[in-house]
């Protein structure tokens, strides 16, 4: 059975994504320590989130996929994220309550409005959060509803957002290799990084509305250098394997000073992606007949 590095320990909420793929899942404290397990080819996959609906991207991946050696997404999973808050067992007073970042920022009003005055602190995972809790070292965490199962803490309260359906994406990494097949409902992902002139961001997104590329997401990160300059990251509906998105792709990296592909894998809404393949291969054919001389 393939080995899975996620983004624990268990009882997060990348755990359940993780669940959703078939392979011995391997649990790390933090997301660039699982992406580096896979890159040492300790594990043959890596599960971790890259965006929530409340919260936006995830930074932490971001950065990891764009350091050291390649790897790609083959797979993305889609879960609804609500929160549980767990306490010891006998806990009359809560003082402070933690959890990953993201997290504690989808709950920031119900702690107002519940919890007033308690100290809030971030830790590295909503799990790590329950474990803390669990040693002494603070009195609630907040936690994917599945951690009352994995530590020794009763619910406080459950169901707990600020915002109703929240949803949080996973990717299912591997090192590079043969790409998923093509469904007809794709998602593609790059990261570009371009040179610091007028216009060049336009220009990029300007190469996919041509070819009626839909963007499905745009982030940017800095590139821990200049200051002001930044990394594109940019999702796509379609497939690489798709001659508007192959055409589209070598235009992006002809305006970027370093470009890297993030993958082509079948999106999680399975929902089919309107394309004109067709009039593409039509057109490339005929520049290739009118180059043998076939046609005018
Ligand atoms: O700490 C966890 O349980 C995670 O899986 C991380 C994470 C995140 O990074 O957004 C995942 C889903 C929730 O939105 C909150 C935290």
């Amino acid at each position: 059975m393939p080995r899975i590095a996620y983004f624990g320990p268990q009882g997060t909420f990348t755990e359940q994504a993780a669940l959703r793929f078939e392979g011995e899942l391997v649990p790390f404290e933090t997301i660039p320590l699982a992406i580096a397990a896979l890159r040492k080819g300790e594990t043959e996959f890596a599960c971790v989130p890259i965006e929530n609906s409340v919260e936006g991207a995830v930074p932490a991946t971001l950065d990891a996929l764009i350091r050291d050696e390649p790897v790609v997404a083959v797979a993305e999973t889609v879960l609804d994220v609500r929160f549980s808050v767990l306490v010891r067992p006998g806990t009359t007073e809560i003082r402070s309550v933690a959890s990953h970042p993201h997290a504690l920022a989808q709950v920031r009003e119900w702690i107002a409005a519940t919890l007033p005055g308690v100290t809030s602190i971030a830790t590295s995972s909503t799990a790590a959060a329950a474990a803390a809790v669990e040693r002494g070292e603070f009195d609630a965490a907040v936690t994917a509803p599945v951690a009352v199962n994995h530590y020794a803490l009763d619910e406080y309260a459950t169901d707990v957002l600020d915002v109703a359906d929240a949803r949080t994406r996973f990717l299912l990494l591997r090192r590079p290799g043969a790409l998923p097949a093509p469904t007809g409902a794709d998602r593609t992902s790059v990261v570009v990084t371009t040179p610091d002139r007028m216009g060049v961001l336009s220009e990029l997104l300007t190469e996919l509305a041509l070819r009626g590329i839909n963007l499905t997401g745009l982030e940017s990160r800095p590139t821990k250098g200049k200051l002001g300059e930044y990394r594109f990251y940019i999702d796509v509906e379609g497939h690489i394997a798709e001659p508007r998105i192959g055409d589209a792709l070598a235009a992006l990296h002809r305006h970027s000073r370093e470009i890297r592909f993030l993958g082509s894998f079948p999106k999680a809404d399975q929902r089919p992606v309107e394309a004109h393949n067709a009039e593409f291969t039509a057109a490339a054919t005929w520049v290739d007949a009118v180059r043998k001389g076939e046609t005018g």
